[in-house]
């Protein structure tokens, strides 16, 4: 009896201090419980002060940035009023020689008919270049100082110009069935082109050779003209590149000196030079044209003058797929005499104006893209042949090295993934650094935007995972274009694409939250956009207002139908 009693006391005592124990235990754990809610809700809200936090500074960096953009557009101004008044005051001691007016840093707003800015301004514009004899590939333009991206480096017009009604009548004559359109007509186009600059090349010929035909105007242009035909062929260290620029430029005051022998050049040998020196339209490709020309399309909706012209100081640009210039065409506005500075002579007249799409440093050689920079390594390459050489620029040698990687990924025949979706997925699965995964990106570019284009038709009601999706992948894209220097359409497309669908996104935030991540977004792409217009452009970054145009110009570019792509939403 005795020992169960005291197994009893026993167990009642354990069993007491167990639930003693385990009472501590629990005012313990809910302790401990409550020190954890406690530290997350610190959390919580130490990381909406860093979100704030970091909201703010990234709208005081937009602040920052747009008042130091400010500064340097007033200072900028009052730099241009202060050295348009020097230029004022030593203008008459200069006498009348135009080599010896002032530069002009940029003068590319008279792209956009800008009335409102008054520009000293006369043809050709020669900005911070010459010429060099000891570039890599023979001849080429160098930097005579640091340059900023987007600055002017020079602007000239056309020595002989195939315009757009001559070339279309010559088209419509050639082709076969004008109404409908086969691949060949591109081709086709380009060559009558080139015969049509052929053509007033031999023009020129006959007034050096008939006494008949010569006036004094014409004469002295003719011998330029054959001059910076003749400077073309000449090797690379025959004739003094001062003496060169001058006859490039077929301008300059001293007469040229030509052998009367020299105006002839053979059909041939000229069509070469042709080849080599004309530039075509800027935002069209000659297929686009003839697939325009197939169908009633009236001539005023064209904003071209010109399919191809030759420029002897463009064509001393070696070739870089890594580009660090790039070239629009513009007309020069028309402007009532007497209240502008414009030179009377220039108004209406055909430009092409160059522009540094990066910085460059003094002594720096200009490089610009000969074919379109968008396509893979193996395509530019190909498409280089028609210059007879094989580019081996950085971007090259770097695409060729991590091509194969990818290639045999995508080659997957019973793949049913969008192109674009299995090279993305081939990029994240191959090691490769960002550099190169971005190069790569770039040569499928255009891919890449009818891959947008589809999956904006296919996304009517515009969800939000799909936009936030699809605005990733094109800010990926814009990087690698920023990575190769390229203010190319394409690019512009990009940025205008990632414009849209910030817009979606903002419309469909809901909460302030939201609302203000989108607000920062919109504030970062409209700063890109406004940078690859300055570039594109030259400084027209500085100023909203010409943002704006140039925004609104591109804009009708690309939605037209030979532009790359159709954007639907407004600027800004
Ligand atoms: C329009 S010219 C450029 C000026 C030329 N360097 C000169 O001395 O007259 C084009 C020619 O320059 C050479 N060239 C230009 N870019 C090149 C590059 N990246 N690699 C090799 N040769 C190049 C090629 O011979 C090409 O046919």
């Amino acid at each position: 009896m005795e020992p169960t009693r005291e197994k009893l006391e026993s167990a009642k005592a354990l069993s007491k201090s167990t639930s003693e124990a385990l009472s501590k235990a629990e005012q313990r754990a809910s302790a401990a419980r409550l020190r954890f809610d406690e530290a997350r809700l610190e959390l919580e809200r130490a990381e909406a002060d860093l979100q704030r936090v970091e909201n703010e500074s990234t709208a005081a960096e937009v602040q920052l940035k747009s008042a130091e953009e400010e500064h340097s557009r007033r200072l900028a101004q009052v730099r241009n009023i202060k050295s348009e008044k020097e230029r004022e005051a030593t203008s008459e001691s200069r006498g009348k020689d135009r080599r010896a007016q002032p530069a002009v840093r940029d003068v590319s707003p008279l792209l956009f008919d800008d009335d409102g800015r008054r520009l000293p301004f006369s043809l050709p514009y020669i900005g911070p270049i010459s010429i060099s004899t000891s570039v890599v590939h023979g001849r080429g333009l160098v930097a005579s100082r640091d340059i900023e991206a987007g600055e002017c480096l020079f602007i000239t017009r056309p020595v002989l110009s195939a315009n757009v009604p001559q070339s279309r009548e010559c088209f419509n004559r050639h082709s076969r069935c004008p109404t409908r359109y086969e691949p060949s007509y591109a081709g086709e186009l380009e060559g009558y082109a080139e015969d049509t600059l052929l053509d007033e090349l031999t023009c020129l010929s006959n007034i050096l050779e008939d006494e008949e035909l010569q006036t004094c105007e014409n004469l002295d242009m003719a011998r330029r003209i054959f001059g910076a035909f003749r400077a073309q062929m000449s090797s690379s260290d025959s004739a003094p590149a001062v003496h060169e620029m001058d006859v490039l430029l077929a301008t300059g005051d001293h007469p040229v000196n030509l052998d009367t022998s020299e105006h002839y050049i053979e059909d041939e040998e000229a069509l070469g030079i042709i080849r080599r020196n004309a530039f075509g339209p800027d935002f069209h490709n000659f297929d686009a044209i003839a697939r325009r020309w197939t169908q009633t399309w009236p001539q005023e909706e064209c904003f071209y003058n010109r399919i191809l012209g030759v420029y002897p100081l463009a064509a001393m640009i070696n070739h870089s797929c890594c580009p660090n210039a790039i070239r629009v065409f513009g007309t020069v506005p028309k402007s009532e005499i007497g209240t502008t500075v414009i030179d009377e002579e220039c108004t209406g007249k055909d430009v092409m104006i160059v522009h540094a799409s990066t910085k460059i440093s003094r002594g720096e050689e200009i490089v610009w893209s000969y074919i379109p920079p968008c396509g893979p390594v193996q395509r530019r390459r190909h498409m280089l042949k028609k210059y007879g050489f094989v580019c081996e620029c950085t971007r090259c040698a770097k695409e060729l090295e991590v091509a194969d990687k990818l290639i045999p990924t995508l080659e997957t025949p019973d793949d049913q993934k969008p192109l674009i979706e299995r090279i993305e997925l081939a990029l994240s699965n191959s090691g490769m650094p960002n550099e190169c995964q971005r190069l790569l990106r770039v040569g499928y570019s255009t891919m890449y935007i009818d891959y947008f284009n589809a999956a904006l038709r296919n996304m009517p009601n515009k969800n939000e995972r799909g936009v936030s999706d699809l605005l990733k992948l094109a800010t990926q894209l814009h990087f690698s274009f920023v990575q190769c220097n390229n203010a190319c359409t394409e690019h512009i497309s990009i940025l205008h694409l990632c414009y849209e669908l910030v817009s979606i996104t903002h419309m469909n935030a809901k909460d302030g939250g939201e609302r203000t991540k989108t607000t920062n977004l919109i504030r970062f792409w409209t700063e890109q956009l406004k940078r690859a217009h300055m570039v594109r452009y030259g400084e027209l970054g500085h100023n909203l207002e010409l943002v704006r145009k140039a925004m609104k110009h591109t804009q009708l570019v690309l939605r037209s139908d030979g532009g790359f792509f159709r954007v639907g939403c407004k600027f800004i």
